[in-house]
């Protein structure tokens, strides 16, 4: 038998979604980019819900929800390139945080494709090229597997945080001495 087991939902208390975000805001996450391009064009959202898998086959997850504009996009080409952000790219967050038409959110920067076709942010902190191994429907969302096809570091010490739903800066400043 398995250790972990799924618990019955029936009987669980409901959470109010608002309630549920207002806890959620006080989990302080990074900022990425998202972004695909191939047979159904370039697309691209910021994210904090992405997460570290497993290193063994190298594997994020990034949660996109379904209703965005940009969903069929990322269904239809099935890679995406994951784009950490710094302190430099507040502007570039906000504008790929939705209602922005597409090349307007990709003027912001500079690109370079990626082994896999998607755009890579040149002066990310981190970027994870990806192909989508897998896809789970969770609520209102899409729960994305990516395999990482290359990794490029950036050149900066510092990162985008968003805490209590506004932007913050990690780095060795804010460090705290431990
Ligand atoms: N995971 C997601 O889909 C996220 C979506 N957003 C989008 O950005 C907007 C602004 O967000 P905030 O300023 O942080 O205020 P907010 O009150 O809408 O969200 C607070 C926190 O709740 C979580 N969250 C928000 N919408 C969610 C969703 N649909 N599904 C799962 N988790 C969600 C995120 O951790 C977010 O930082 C949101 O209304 C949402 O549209 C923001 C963060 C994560
Ligand atoms: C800081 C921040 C984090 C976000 N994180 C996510 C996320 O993890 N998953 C998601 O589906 N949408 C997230 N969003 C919302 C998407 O970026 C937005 O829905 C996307 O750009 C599509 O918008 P559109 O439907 O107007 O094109 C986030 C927005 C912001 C500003």
């Amino acid at each position: 038998m398995n250790a972990i087991q799924t618990a019955s939902l029936e009987g669980a208390a409901t959470i109010d979604p608002a309630a549920f975000r207002n806890a959620m805001a006080r989990l302080g996450a990074a900022v990425h980019i998202i972004t695909t391009d191939g047979v159904a064009g370039r697309a691209g959202f910021a994210a904090t819900a992405v997460c570290s898998v497993t290193d063994t086959p190298p594997t994020l997850l990034v949660c996109l929800n379904r209703s965005s504009s940009v969903f069929s996009t990322f269904e239809a080409n099935g890679v995406l390139s994951v784009n950490t952000l710094g302190p430099g790219h507040l502007r570039l967050s906000s504008l790929f945080g939705g209602k922005t038409p597409v090349e307007e959110r990709f003027a912001a920067a500079d690109w370079v494709t990626g082994d896999t076709g998607a755009p890579v942010l040149s002066d990310a902190v981190t970027s994870f090229d990806c192909r989508v191994a897998e896809a789970v429907d969770v609520g209102t969302h899409k729960v994305l597997f990516c395999r990482v096809v290359t990794l490029r570091a950036g050149s900066t010490d510092e990162a985008l945080a968003y805490y209590q739903r506004a932007y913050h800066v990690l780095g060795e400043a804010s460090r705290v001495p431990g």
